[in-house]
């Protein structure tokens, strides 16, 4: 699914209006009866819904949804911001409110302001994409009286106030803090990102019918990866293949104190699919793996309890993923460099070789172009130094991309993978119980996996994540999120997997 800039966005409106063809509206409307519809089925039937509009088209929006909500036996009530002029559509919808026999409350002055109820639902439907400069005045006082109010909000496309890209220059307290975001149709950039996720709450996106040709001639840096993009991307296990079709996987991980890293990475491979996974560990954890581990076999090292000195062959393997608990000795670093030094083809480089290599600037042209990166912010940091807020952590991240010629999965709510070619994905899947200890090594065992399979290591950087993220989706469902751990994540990969089959094959029904 793509993302687009405010201005995309407004064109694919336009667009949709003129060649559905559509009224604008009628698309309001459609708009408002789906921001209807998620309200209904959580709203209950006692809540007094206070809406709050703007003087354009979010504010239409919000109308639409009052009069609506209305009509099914809601208690509504609507602040609008006095202006001099409103948007074709926003004033429509007030003289259809008005028909109904309702009033309207205008907001002139701060005295206007009525105060809040904790029990009463808002609806934010102040500024959306539209927004042209960081509000201020009135309505950056309206945003602040509803914030210091107890009452649930539910803002409308954006909460008020925040920009749909960047943000860098923008005023924390002039941003609505809803608990629900509906974005109409697709996510927006700001939506996804960190820094702004306490004005955002939970981010849902409602379809409203927008022209998907349009959409998809649209040039954007962004995608929001989805169920569907993945199972076009995914290969079905063929039926006369054998285990050296899915090829072997090599995972280098583990030391003592740390061999559950090594465990949770190749027990994640197996999983994912290699047709065979090696794991080469310190002597100290031999016992270990073949016995958490037996389907996978385990290459001695001469280090007892972390990694170090000659490193094998490693032709046979078609992916190594590596630095899952393998510490930061120094032999552990040279043993790494003789790796990066000896293999060729593109790997997975997590965790300790990740914190090695930030301070080895001089091996980084020893890492295979295409390779896998997978840090989380603090290990990012440790490469790419402080970031004053999203915008330019996203620019940090395509820079190192592009300047390692690396797949970077910065971990987190919404995993942002930059490539190379300047692309960021964003994942749609995971949640926050899986920030817990050991679920970065069962990505790095996937994304071995995959990349084993021969996936090539954009869809392979770009379906692990994904899996990663639905197997802990399945997993919170069965545990709870607390209680999550993540061994789970592997034992519940095989519903990945068969989500993608069911979904591909019905793509694909004759
Ligand atoms: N693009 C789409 O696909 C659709 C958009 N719709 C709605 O339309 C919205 C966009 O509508 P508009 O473009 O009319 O813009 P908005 O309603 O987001 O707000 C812009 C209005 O506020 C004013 N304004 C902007 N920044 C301000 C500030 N800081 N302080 C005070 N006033 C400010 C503008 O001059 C304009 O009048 C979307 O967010 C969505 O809610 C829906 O109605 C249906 C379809
Ligand atoms: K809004």
């Amino acid at each position: 699914m793509k993302i687009l800039s405010a201005a995309q966005i407004r064109l694919a409106d336009q667009y949709t209006i003129a060649h559905e063809p559509i009224s604008s509206l009628a698309l309001m409307e459609r708009a408002a009866t789906q921001c209807t519809q998620w309200l209904t089925a959580r709203l209950r039937p006692h809540t007094p819904v206070w809406v709050f509009a703007g003087t354009g088209n979010n504010g239409g929006d919000g109308l639409a949804i009052a009069r609506q909500l209305h009509g099914q036996g809601y208690a509504t009530a609507v602040f609008v911001l006095g202006a001099a002029k409103y948007s074709a559509d926003c004033a429509a919808n007030l003289t259809q409110y008005e028909a109904l026999g309702l009033s309207i409350n205008y907001l002139h002055h701060i005295s206007d302001f009525p105060p809040i109820p904790p029990n009463v639902l808002v609806v934010d439907a102040l500024f959306g994409s539209g927004l042209n400069r960081p509000c201020d005045g009135l309505a950056a006082a309206l945003i602040e009286h509803l914030n210091a109010s107890r009452a649930n909000i539910v803002a409308i496309d954006l909460p008020s106030g925040l920009f749909c890209e960047d943000n860098s220059q923008n005023i924390d307290e002039n941003i609505i803090a809803a608990g629900h975001t509906l974005s109409l149709h697709l996510p927006k950039l700001a939506l996804l990102l960190p820094d702004y996720q306490h004005k955002i709450g939970q981010m849902h996106v409602l379809p409203i019918g927008l022209n998907e040709d349009f959409i998809k001639n649209q040039h954007t840096d962004y995608q929001f990866i989805t169920l569907a993009d993945c199972a076009a991307m995914y290969r079905p296990r063929q039926q006369f293949g054998h285990k050296g079709t899915y090829g072997h996987a090599l995972v280098v991980a583990g030391s003592r104190g740390k061999m559950g890293a090594a465990v949770l990475a190749t027990r994640a491979s197996l999983r994912a699919g290699a047709g065979l996974v090696s794991v080469l560990t310190a002597e100290c954890g031999y016992t270990i793996l073949q016995t958490t581990a037996p389907e996978a076999m385990t290459l001695l090292n001469e280090g007892e309890n972390y990694l170090q000195g000659k490193i094998p062959e490693l032709t046979a393997y078609q992916a190594i993923g590596v630095g899952c608990g393998i510490g930061t000795e120094t032999e552990t670093a040279m043993f790494l460099g003789e790796i990066l030094g000896n293999y060729q083809r593109p790997m997975v480089i997590d965790a300790d070789a990740l914190n090695v290599l930030a301070t080895r600037p001089d091996w980084h042209g020893l890492i295979p172009a295409q390779s896998i990166l997978t840090p989380h912010p603090k290990e990012f940091s440790r490469w790419a130094g402080r970031w004053d807020n999203d915008t330019h952590k996203l620019q940090l991240l395509n820079d190192l991309s592009k300047k390692l010629q690396c797949h970077i999965v910065l971990k987190g709510a919404y995993t942002a993978i930059a490539h190379p070619n300047g692309q960021v994905t964003f994942n749609s899947t995971g949640n926050a119980g899986m920030a817990t200890g050991g679920s970065g090594d069962t990505l790095t065992g996937i994304l071995t996996a995959l990349l084993a399979q021969g996936y090539t290591p954009e869809t392979a950087s770009i379906l692990g994540v994904w899996l990663h993220g639905f197997a802990g989706d399945c997993a919170a469902a069965h545990y709870g999120q607390e209680a999550l751990i993540a061994s789970d994540l592997a034992e519940f990969l095989g519903e990945g997997f068969k989500a993608l089959g069911k979904e591909k094959q019905q793509n694909s029904l004759l």
